[in-house]
């Protein structure tokens, strides 16, 4: 399974796009400023929007799930219970995942925009798509809801996960890191090997770096864990 950029540029209105790269099985970061194309590179991918030259080849990938990055940009039914079903899922399951089992009956628009965020990626989680593009999934959430869709993003055992996002603070364990730089896509690499290289790494893990330690992973714990190593 994997997804193959080829030579794509894709312009708007003054804004030009540049990716090229092969997205593998596992958990793929792309980070990069407000502004650098990220939301535009999901959408690519998704194949919402056609490039104007290059490709976007998906082998192997069967089901798509794109997650925008406002939910209320997806929400299609009256009733959060609704909304869960508008997905083909149990709404039960959804709810209790999203921790909106009293919230059932409520217009999904009287849910906080975090709330809401729960509600989308709990769906999402659920349909467990091949590829799950994951657009700022960690804005509007708190500390402990963005551990939360750490470990949900690490428990997926199979598929495709990319994540756009400049999160800095709380971030899962991923396999690759790619950066968006002015419109152009750039591949750091695997990891641990990409980290040294990751030009918009969080604060933790630059110092980290700058005081000798090797990371393995870029979530706080694995800052933390290299640090360790050095002072043994
Ligand atoms: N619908 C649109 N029409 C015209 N220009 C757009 C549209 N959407 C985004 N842009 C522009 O395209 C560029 C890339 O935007 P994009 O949303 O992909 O960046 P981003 O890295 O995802 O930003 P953010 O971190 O704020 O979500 C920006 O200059 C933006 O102003």
């Amino acid at each position: 399974m994997r997804v193959e950029v080829g030579e794509v540029v894709f312009s708007r209105d003054g804004f030009c796009l540049r990716a090229n790269g092969t997205f593998d099985e596992g958990v793929h970061i792309v980070s990069g400023p407000v502004g650098s194309g990220k939301s535009t590179l999901a959408i690519l991918l998704a194949g919402l929007i056609t490039p104007a030259s290059g490709t976007v080849q998906r082998q192997g990938v069967n089901s798509v799930l794109l997650l925008l990055q406002f939910p209320e940009h997806q929400i299609t039914a009256p009733t959060v219970e609704r909304e869960a079903a508008s997905w083909g899922l149990a709404p039960d399951e959804v709810l209790a995942l999203a921790d909106l089992e009293e919230r059932a009956d409520e217009d999904p628009f009287h849910l906080s925009r975090g709330e809401l965020k729960r509600l989308t990626l709990a769906c999402a989680f659920i349909r467990d798509p091949d590829l799950l593009l994951l657009d700022e999934p960690f804005s509007s959430l708190d500390c402990e809801r963005k551990r939360w869709v750490c470990s949900m993003i690490e428990e997926r055992w199979s598929g495709i996960t990319v994540i756009f996002s400049h999160e800095q603070s709380v971030l899962p364990r991923v396999d690759a890191i790619w950066e968006m730089e002015d419109g152009a896509l750039i591949e750091r690499g695997s990891v641990p090997g990409a980290i040294p290289s990751w030009r918009h790494a969080p604060a933790y893990l630059a110092c980290a770096l700058e005081r000798g330690a090797r990371p393995e992973n870029i979530r706080l714990a694995d800052a933390r864990e290299a640090l360790c190593r050095i002072r043994d």
